[in-house]
C-alpha cells in the first residue's frame, strides 16, 4: 500500500505529505528536486546511529518548541540536505545545535525565578506575589508538558527529499510526537510505538484516513484503503474472507508461474550479457500476480506491453503524483480538462474502469450459470480470484463499489509487493554473505521445485531477509490519519481535525527499539518473531489494528516465492556504470533512476526443470479427499477417506518426482 505514500497504501499502503499542502506554499517535492541520499550510506555502509541520553520516547521526554527556519534568505536557498553516516540531516542537525531552535520556555522561567526571588526580599506582600507567582509557574509547566513539541519554518527544509528522511532527523531531537507546522499547514508526526498503537489499534474508531481518502478518491473511489465508517466496515467484512488459506494455497502456484517468466527473462539477458532494470521488472512481476489473483486477469506484462498495462501504469503514476504533488490543480475542472496529461490520466483510468466492468460482468454471468454450494473457503477451480468469491458470496455490492475494491487491490498490491522485492534485492547486492546464506539455504530446502507452503516454512532466512528488508525501507514509510474527535497522544491533547503522519520509517529505525537500527542483519530475526515485533508496534511494515494490510499473507508468501526461485538461479550485481539508487517517494519507495542489475546464472550442479505445481489436499465434509493443485487453482478428487476429518488438511504433495522420492 501510500506516500505518502502507501497508497501507498499503505501502500497504499499509504498517503502522501506534500499533497495537501497548499498553492503559495513554496515547496518542493522529491519529482522537482533530485534526491541526495548516497548509496553508500545505505545498507551495509551504514554506522550504528548512537543512542542519546535521554529517551526519544513520548512518555518521558520533553522538547522545547522549537522553529526550523525563519531566515528568510536561508528559505530561499536551493534544499540540499545531506544526511550524513548516521542518516541524519547534518544541516538540520547543525542548527538545531546551534541553539538556533532553542524556544523561549526556559528562559521564561529563569526570568520568572529571578522575578521571584526579588519579591521574595521585598517583605511580606512581596512574599505573598512571589508565592502567587510560584503557583502560577506550576500551572504554566504543568500545562508546558501537554504541549506538544513544535518544529516549524519553511517547508521547503522538509520536503525537498523524500520526506521521511528530514522526518527522521526531527524525531531524533523532538521525539516521538511533535508537530510538524509550516505555514497554516500542521501535521502531528508520531514515531512513539505505544502512541502509534494507541491511534491505529486501541481508539482506531477515532481517526479516519484523512487527506489520503481524498488523494485517491479519483482512483479508488471509496475502496478499502481509503473508505472509513460504515462503508469501511462492510466492505472489509465482505473482503477479508476471500483470502482464507485454501485461496492463498492456490496462489502459490500463480507466485511460481510468474516468477518463473521472470526466471526465463533473466536468463535471456544473462545468457546475451544485458544489464536489466529490475525495479521494473518486480513492478511487471507483481502486475501479472495482482491481476489474475483478483479478477483472474492475465496482464503478461513481463512479456508484452499492451494498452491496459500502460493504462494501468499511467494511473498509477498519477496516484502516485498526486500523493506528492505541490499544487492539486486536478481539482480545478477547467485546467484538468486542458492539461494533456490530465487527459492522459482520464483516458487511462476510463480504459482501466472499462475493463474492469467487462471482467465484473463477465464473472457475474459465470457466477449466475453455475450451481456451486458456497462455503467460507469457497475457491472455484477454473477462477480463483477475489472477483469470483466475492460475487459467489452473494456479496450485495454495487458494480461501481465493487471496481472501487478491485482497483484498490491492484494498487495496494502491486507497488508493495515490487518494492519490497526492489529494495531486497538491492540490500542484498551490498551483502555478499547474507546473499551466500540465503542461497545455501534455497538450495537445500527448495532443490529445484517452485515453493509449496511446507517449504516457505523451511525458508527462515529467506523469510527474515525480507522482514529486515521491509523494516528498512517499508512501503509506505508512512500512514496518514486524521483524528475526528479529541485524543490524548501519551501526555499531549490532540485536537480533532488534526492529520496525523505516522512514521513506519522512523518506527523501524529508532534506535531506542532496535539494536543497530540502520544495519541489514537478517540474523536479528532469530530471537524474536515479526509477529512478537508487530504486537509491540515496533514492526508495522503491514500497519496494524483493524486496518492491517488484508494481503499480508499473500503478500508474504508472494515475495519469499519470488526471492527463492530468483536467488537459487541468479547471481544480481549493481551493472558497472549504473546511476546511483537513491530513493525517492511515491506511494512507495521508489528508486530515482531505476536497479540496474548485472544478472549471471548460478554455477552449480545442473537443474532439473521445475515441473511442480505445489498442490493442497483436504478432506470435505462427506469426506472425500481434494487436491488443490496451485497454479490454476483446479480441484482433482482423489477418493475418500473413510478416517479423515472433514475439513482436515491431509497432506501437502508435489507433482516433483524428486520430492515424491
Ligand atoms: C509487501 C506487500 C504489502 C505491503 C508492505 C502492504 C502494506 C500495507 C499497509 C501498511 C497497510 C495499512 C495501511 C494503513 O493503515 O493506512 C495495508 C492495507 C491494505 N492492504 Fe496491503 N500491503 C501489501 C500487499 C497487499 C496485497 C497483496 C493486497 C491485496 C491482495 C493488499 C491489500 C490491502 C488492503 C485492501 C488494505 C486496506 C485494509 C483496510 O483499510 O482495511 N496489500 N497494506
Amino acid at each position: 500500500m501510500a506516500s505518502l505514500s502507501t497508497a501507498a497504501a499503505a501502500g497504499v499502503s499509504c498517503s502522501c505529505i506534500a499533497g495537501p499542502l497548499s498553492p503559495g506554499m513554496d515547496l518542493r517535492c522529491s519529482n522537482f528536486n533530485s534526491i541526495r541520499l548516497q548509496n553508500k550510506l545505505w545498507g551495509q555502509n551504514f554506522k550504528l546511529v548512537k543512542r542519546r541520553s535521554e529517551s526519544t520516547t513520548t512518555k518521558s521526554r520533553r522538547v522545547p518548541a522549537a522553529v526550523l527556519d525563519e531566515k528568510p534568505s536561508e528559505s530561499s536557498k536551493p534544499v540540499a540536505s545531506i544526511l550524513n553516516s548516521e542518516g541524519i540531516d547534518e544541516e538540520l542537525a547543525a542548527r538545531i545545535a546551534s541553539g538556533e531552535f532553542t524556544a523561549p520556555a526556559a528562559q521564561r522561567n529563569d526570568q520568572l525565578v529571578g522575578l521571584r526571588k526579588v519579591l521574595a526580599n521585598a517583605g511580606p506582600p512581596g512574599r505573598f506575589l512571589s508565592l502567587a507567582l510560584a503557583n502560577l509557574e506550576r500551572r504554566m509547566n504543568q500545562a508546558s508538558l501537554m504541549t506538544m513539541p513544535v518544529a516549524k519554518g519553511d517547508a521547503r527544509k522538509i520536503v525537498g527529499q523524500p520526506f521521511f528522511v528530514p522526518l527522521y532527523t526531527l524525531f531524533k531531537t523532538y521525539g516521538g510526537v511533535f508537530r510538524l507546522s509550516f505555514g497554516p499547514k500542521n501535521f502531528i508526526i508520531v514515531s512513539d510505538p505505544d502512541v502509534t498503537k494507541r491511534i491505529l489499534k486501541d481508539n482506531a474508531k477515532g481517526y479516519s484516513k484523512g487527506i489520503l481518502a481524498e488523494i485517491l478518491e479519483f482512483v479508488m473511489g471509496t475502496g478499502l484503503i481509503p473508505a472509513d465508517g460504515e462503508i469501511w466496515k462492510v466492505r472489509r467484512r465482505a473482503i477479508v474472507p476471500s483470502l482464507h488459506m485454501k485461496y492463498v494455497m492456490a496462489m502459490l502456484g500463480l507466485f511460481g508461474e510468474c516468477t518463473q517468466r521472470l526466471c526465463d527473462k533473466l536468463h535471456v539477458a544473462a545468457s546475451n550479457g544485458d544489464d536489466v532494470e529490475m525495479e521494473s521488472l518486480y513492478s511487471r512481476l507483481t502486475l501479472d500476480v495482482i491481476g489474475k489473483a483478483v479478477f483472474n486477469y492475465d496482464f503478461d506484462s513481463l512479456s508484452n506491453d499492451t494498452g491496459i498495462v500502460e493504462a494501468v501504469y499511467v494511473t498509477l503514476r498519477e496516484a502516485e503524483d498526486r500523493s506528492v504533488g505541490i499544487v492539486p490543480y486536478w481539482k480545478i475542472p477547467i485546467l484538468a480538462a486542458i492539461d494533456p496529461r490530465q487527459q492522459r490520466v482520464a483516458k487511462a483510468l476510463k480504459l482501466v474502469n472499462e475493463t474492469l466492468d467487462s471482467l465484473i460482468d463477465k464473472c457475474k454471468k459465470i457466477v449466475e450459470e453455475e450451481d456451486d454450494e458456497f462455503t467460507e473457503d469457497y475457491i472455484n477451480e477454473r477462477d480463483p480470484s477475489i472477483l469470483h468469491f466475492l460475487l459467489a458470496s452473494g456479496d450485495e455490492v454495487t458494480s461501481k463499489q465493487l471496481r472501487d475494491d478491485l482497483m484498490t487491490m491492484l494498487i495496494a498490491g502491486h507497488e508493495t509487493s515490487a518494492a519490497v522485492l526492489t529494495w531486497t534485492t538491492y540490500l542484498l547486492s551490498l551483502n555478499p554473505p547474507v546473499t551466500a546464506k540465503l542461497q545455501r539455504e534455497v538450495d537445500t530446502v527448495l532443490g529445484d521445485r517452485a515453493p509449496s507452503i511446507d517449504d516457505i516454512k523451511k525458508l527462515r532466512y529467506t523469510t527474515a531477509i525480507i522482514n529486515e528488508s521491509m523494516r528498512l525501507y517499508p512501503q509506505p514509510p508512512v500512514l496518514i490519519r486524521r483524528a475526528l474527535e479529541d485524543d490524548m497522544l501519551g501526555q499531549y491533547l490532540l485536537r480533532k481535525g488534526e492529520d496525523i503522519f505516522i512514521s513506519v520509517w522512523n518506527l523501524h529505525r529508532s534506535p531506542d527499539l532496535w539494536e543497530d537500527p540502520d544495519a541489514f542483519r537478517p540474523e536479528r530475526w532469530d530471537t524474536f518473531s515479526a509477529a512478537e515485533a508487530s504486537q509491540a508496534f515496533r514492526f508495522i511494515p503491514f500497519g496494524g489494528g483493524p486496518r492491517k494490510c488484508v494481503g499480508d499473507v499473500f503478500a508474504t508468501f508472494e515475495v519469499v516465492t519470488a526471492l527463492a526461485m530468483l536467488a537459487r538461479r541468479f547471481d544480481f550485481q549493481i551493472a558497472a556504470g549504473a546511476p546511483p539508487v537513491l530513493m525517492t517517494t511515491g506511494a512507495t519507495i521508489h528508486t530515482t533512476n531505476g536497479l540496474h542489475m548485472t544478472v549471471t546464472q548460478r554455477t552449480r550442479a545442473p537443474v532439473i526443470p521445475m515441473t511442480d505445481i505445489p498442490s493442497l489436499t483436504t478432506v470435505d465434509e462427506n469426506g472425500v479427499i481434494k487436491t488443490y493443485r496451485g497454479s490454476d487453482g483446479s480441484i482433482s478428487v482423489v477418493g475418500s477417506a473413510s478416517k479423515a476429518s472433514p475439513g482436515q488438511v491431509v497432506t501437502q504433495t508435489s507433482s516433483n518426482p524428486q520430492e515424491q522420492r
